[in-house]
Parts: structure tokens; C-alpha cells; sequence
């Protein structure tokens, strides 16, 4: 196996492993802070977007993930619909998620809503990425599935919809080996910081 691909596999194991490692309480400290920062970012003064955002999409946290549930609840109470992604053909289709969705389980144990509608993806306005470790040039090594890179594969950074990945700062590295399917994300929020990339 060539070393960059070697080396991508190592600090997959290590990043999965810090993520795992953090408390419950740490994980709903994470998960308020991420909140907070993200409404510092994203909020004008009145407390709006800067920008209208209609549809967001989002995941629910597995293996660790930082969690989305409290931008979610606050999605909601704005009136912005919020979808999740569903495997298809080894892409992601995204999928209302609502109080009345019922669930199903794809093959890694992750609910998915139960549904044959999705939302075509330039339809969405902000996807909230999972992963395991980023760095400041919109780096973003996931799980390994590469969905949401085959999802996302051609897509110009001034196309909706803005990619942003989500992170306990513990998931930043200096540098990600990239490769060629990587789609650049352009920017991540922590429970501290906002990077642009
Ligand atoms: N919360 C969440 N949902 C998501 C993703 C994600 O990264 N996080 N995905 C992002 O693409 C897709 C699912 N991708 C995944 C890829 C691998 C594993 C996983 O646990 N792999 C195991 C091996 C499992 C097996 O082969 O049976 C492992 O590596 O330990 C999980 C999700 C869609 N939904
Ligand atoms: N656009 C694409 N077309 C075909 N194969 C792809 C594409 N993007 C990624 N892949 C394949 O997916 C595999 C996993 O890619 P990678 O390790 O970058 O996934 P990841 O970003 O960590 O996963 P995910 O996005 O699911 O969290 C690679 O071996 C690659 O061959």
C-alpha cells in the first residue's frame, strides 16, 4: 500500500480513537459550545442569518462525532427544514428529518429516515459534515466510505451547497494527506473556533 494511503488509515484509527475517548459531559459541553459558535458565525445581530438558509443538512452522531442535536433544535424552532443523509448506490441522498420521520438502520447501524423522497442536493443550502480529522485548507478525512466525497464529486466551491464540517478540536491536524477525490470543504466549526477555508 503506498505510504500516503498507510498513513491516512493510522490517523483515521487515532482521531476515531481521541473522539471516543471524551466524556458524556464533554461530548454536551462540545455540543453546546458548538451551538454558541455557530450562531456567533452564521446570526446577525437580530439574531437571523445573514444569508436565508431554507434546508440544512445534518447526521446523527456516531463513533464519537460531535453532535449536531442542539443546531438542529434551533433549526426548527427557525423554521429551517433538516435532512439526512441516506446511502444509495454508494452516494448520499438527503432525507426530511422531522418529529414524524420513521427510521430504518443502514449497514453500519446509522438510523436513516425511511423514505423514497430526497431533497436534490443543490436544493440544500449548508451540509453539515461529519468527519474524523480536518485541517486549514478544507482537508476532511471521514470514515472511509467516501460518500460524501462521491456526493459531492465536481462540485464548484461557488455551487450550493456550502460544505462545512463539524469537529471536537481534538480532530484537527496540521496537514491531511490529500488525494484526488477529496472535495474541499470550505470552512469547519468547533466548540471554539470557526476556520475558513
Ligand atoms: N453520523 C454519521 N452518519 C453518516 C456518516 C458518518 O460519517 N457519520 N457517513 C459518512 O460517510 C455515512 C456512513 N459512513 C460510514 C462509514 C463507515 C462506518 C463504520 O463504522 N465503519 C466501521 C466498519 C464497519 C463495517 O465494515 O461493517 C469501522 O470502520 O469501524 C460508519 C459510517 C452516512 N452517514
Ligand atoms: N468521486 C469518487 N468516485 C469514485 N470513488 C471514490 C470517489 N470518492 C471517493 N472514492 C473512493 O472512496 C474510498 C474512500 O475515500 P476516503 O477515504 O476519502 O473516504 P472518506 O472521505 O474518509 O469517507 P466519507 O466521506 O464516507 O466519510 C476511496 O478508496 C476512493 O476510491
Amino acid at each position: 500500500m503506498p505510504s500516503h494511503l498507510n498513513s491516512r488509515q493510522t490517523l483515521r484509527r487515532q482521531l476515531r480513537q481521541a473522539r471516543r475517548d471524551l466524556s458524556v459531559d464533554e461530548q454536551q459541553t462540545a455540543a453546546e459550545n458548538l451551538l454558541t459558535c455557530f450562531q456567533q458565525h452564521f446570526l446577525g445581530v437580530d439574531h437571523s442569518p445573514k444569508t436565508p438558509i431554507n434546508n440544512v443538512a445534518l447526521y446523527l452522531a456516531n463513533d464519537g462525532e460531535i453532535s449536531p442535536h442542539l443546531l438542529c433544535e434551533h433549526f426548527w424552532q427557525k423554521g429551517i427544514n433538516t435532512y439526512l443523509p441516506v446511502i444509495q448506490n454508494k452516494q448520499l441522498a438527503f432525507a426530511l428529518y422531522s418529529e414524524e420521520t420513521i427510521w430504518q438502520e443502514n449497514i453500519y447501524g446509522i438510523k436513516e429516515p425511511m423514505t423514497k423522497e430526497y431533497l436534490p442536493k443543490e436544493a440544500l443550502d449548508i451540509v453539515l459534515l461529519p468527519l474524523v480529522g480536518f485541517d486549514t485548507e478544507g482537508g476532511r478525512l471521514g470514515m472511509g466510505g467516501g460518500f460524501y466525497d462521491r456526493t459531492f464529486e465536481g462540485k464548484k466551491t461557488t455551487e450550493a451547497p456550502l460544505l462545512i464540517g463539524l469537529a471536537h478540536d481534538c480532530q484537527q491536524v496540521k496537514s491531511l494527506p490529500v488525494e484526488g477525490w477529496d472535495v474541499p470543504l470550505q470552512a469547519f466549526i468547533t466548540p471554539t473556533q470557526v476556520i475558513k477555508a
